[in-house]
């Protein structure tokens, strides 16, 4: 507990007690991104007061979560409610803030432009057409509208899908000192795609390894941080090629990767993939900050009525089977497609949306994993404490 205004010495025994109470309880309080109480996570309580009438808290979290403010201050007032109700300090105001600081983690050596990124997320599914651009995109952007800078590369190399998902279709990123590209900035994003490179000409030449050459350039050799106010990211997302060969292999291998977060469908044979998926990054150490199922549930444009077609409850099972969580669900939403192929992606098109504010869970549920991860002991790539 860290008291703003005034020492505690200043204060009786009694107000000093009731203010370690308030500090106490918001600390019981369970963070719901990770469902751990903020005493268990390396989150930062103040507590303060003005002597008067006024109790100063805050709360300071790893992961970007501007659009919890108020939901936090609500939880905080009522939580505290029952210990302000008498003693010294009954009928103070109290304040709240929510604030959130994402650390780097050191990775070790890796080449100069990665430097200005604090955390790569790889975006990966076992197999194609799942949604993982769609959710990449939408992850990235939601990141972004929490109060993170987010960096989205597209490593798809066989159908790079980034300049139609953002409209940047057809635009060049300005390259620098001869072999640095700047990224192209799209809504908010610092982005990164095989798309700006390629010509109407050239697609049929990049295959296998000069594909996995290209990926390498355009993640190893972006100036990542060129544009962002501080000169860095505190996210990179990588939109991973479908699948779970070498190409993502290598790519798992080469960088030293914060997560991956595996897209799935409800599907028998797409939960099939997914957890190959999951067994790929766990075999390069690559910590897995959960699963998105896609497409959960249909919900009826005409009555609203909602409908597990593909299935209920697959991802959760092998989120508990596979010893990882369930970052969230998104419903099988005409709106989903027509406004990430129309080039606008729901978290933008929609801000304030309800489909928005289900990938704002997963971004936010996916970042205090990295938190977590980021937090752990070192030879510990991944604590589990659910
Ligand atoms: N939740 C959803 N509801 C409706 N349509 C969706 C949803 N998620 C994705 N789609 C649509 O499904 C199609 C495939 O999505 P997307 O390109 O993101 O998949 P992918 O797994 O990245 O595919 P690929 O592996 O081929 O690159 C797109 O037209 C997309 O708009």
């Amino acid at each position: 507990m860290n008291d703003d205004h005034q020492d505690h010495e200043d204060f009786s025994p009694e107000v000093t007690e009731q203010l370690e109470q308030v500090a106490a309880t918001i600390g019981a309080l369970e963070d719901p991104a990770t469902a751990l109480p903020l005493d268990a996570l390396d989150a930062d309580i103040e507590v303060g007061f003005d002597g008067d009438k006024t109790i100063f808290t805050s709360v300071t979290l790893g992961y970007p979560c501007a659009s919890q403010q108020q939901v936090w201050a609500e939880r905080v007032r009522a939580a505290c409610a029952p210990v302000l109700a008498g003693g010294p300090l009954a009928g103070s105001t109290l304040n709240f803030d929510l604030f959130f600081d994402i650390p780097r983690t050191d990775v070790g050596e890796v080449p100069e432009p990665l430097k200005a990124v604090k955390h790569i997320i790889a975006v990966a599914s076992g197999k194609g057409g799942v949604g993982k651009s769609t959710t990449a995109v939408n992850l990235a952007l939601a990141l972004a509208a929490e109060g993170a800078d987010v960096g989205l590369l597209d490593a798809d190399i066989y159908g790079p899908s980034l300049p139609t998902m953002l409209d940047t279709e057809g635009t060049r990123p300005e390259v620098k000192a001869g072999k640095f590209f700047v990224p192209v900035p799209a809504q908010g994003l610092q982005t990164m795609s095989l798309g700006y490179l390629l010509t109407e000409d050239t697609p049929a030449v990049w295959r296998g390894p000069m594909a996995s050459g290209a990926l390498n350039q355009m993640l190893t050799q972006t100036l990542w941080g060129e544009a962002v106010e501080d000169g860095e990211l505190d996210y990179l997302v990588v939109d991973m090629p479908p699948g779970t060969g070498d190409i993502q292999l290598t790519l798992s291998q080469k960088v030293a990767l914060a997560g991956a977060v595996i897209v799935t469908t409800p599907q028998d044979l797409a939960l099939v993939d997914a957890i190959k998926g999951v067994e790929m990054f766990r075999k390069v150490s690559v910590p897995v900050l959960g699963i998105v199922e896609n497409m959960a549930l249909h919900t009826c444009s005409k009555c609203g009525h909602q409908e597990p077609i593909f299935g209920a409850g697959g991802g959760d099972k092998m989120a508990a089977d596979y010893d990882t969580r369930l970052l969230g669900q998104l419903p099988l939403a005409m709106s989903i497609r027509q406004q990430t192929d129309g080039g606008k992606p729901t978290v933008a098109a929609e801000p304030e949306g309800a489909v928005a504010a289900l990938y704002k869970q997963v971004a936010r549920a996916a970042a205090a994993q990295v938190w977590l991860a980021a937090d752990a002991d070192e030879g510990l790539p991944e604590i589990d404490m659910e």
